[in-house]
């Protein structure tokens, strides 16, 4: 198990220390399995409207989970593909939890998939992306 905390000198919305409107998220994860996780109550600045999550900031957290993952295993890149399914709305009154997992790589090419759930496990929305990364040789 390991731990990502926000970093001074990180800018990142998701996870730098150093953005002032950012969310600063703290994520946990095993790099041997490929997974990253956290959970956290959404601000409700992220709102789309009735008290619901913008769609643009769900996929920002499944775009930053999904990153997470090849984070906690050293590796560095940036997503190519994100393909997002909506199941039921993100209500902004509780808590959520966001899971990544690596479901394959080939060479730079790593193929993550990322969820968003509520307190209770359901399935909010799901992600299946395609990260490139830097600073892989296999
Ligand atoms: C947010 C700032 C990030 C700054 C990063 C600085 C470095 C820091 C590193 C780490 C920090 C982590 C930060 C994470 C933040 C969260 C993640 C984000 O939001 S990242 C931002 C959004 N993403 C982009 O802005 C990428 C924009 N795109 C690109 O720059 C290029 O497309 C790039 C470098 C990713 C690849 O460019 P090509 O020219 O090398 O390759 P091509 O033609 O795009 O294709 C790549 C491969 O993917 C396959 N491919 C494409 N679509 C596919 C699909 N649907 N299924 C399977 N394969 C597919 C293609 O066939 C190709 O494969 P074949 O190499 O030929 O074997």
């Amino acid at each position: 198990m390991k731990t990502l905390a926000p970093k001074t000198g990180n800018s990142c919305f998701g996870c730098g220390a150093d953005n002032p409107l950012g969310l600063k998220l703290t994520f946990h994860g095993d790099p041997e399995k490929g997974t990253a996780w956290t959970e956290f109550l959404p601000p409700h600045f992220l709102a789309g409207g009735a008290n619901m999550m913008h769609g643009g900031f769900i996929a920002l957290l499944l775009d930053e989970v999904s990153s997470k993952v090849l984070s906690m295993q050293g590796k560095r890149g940036v997503t190519r593909n994100l393909e997002i399914s909506y199941q039921k709305p993100v209500n902004l009154s509780g808590p959520v939890r966001l899971e990544g997992s690596l479901i394959r790589h080939e060479g730079r090419k790593h193929f993550i998939k990322a969820r968003i759930l509520n307190p209770g496990g359901d399935v909010l929305a799901e992600s299946e992306a395609l990260f490139l990364v830097f600073n892989t040789s296999s």
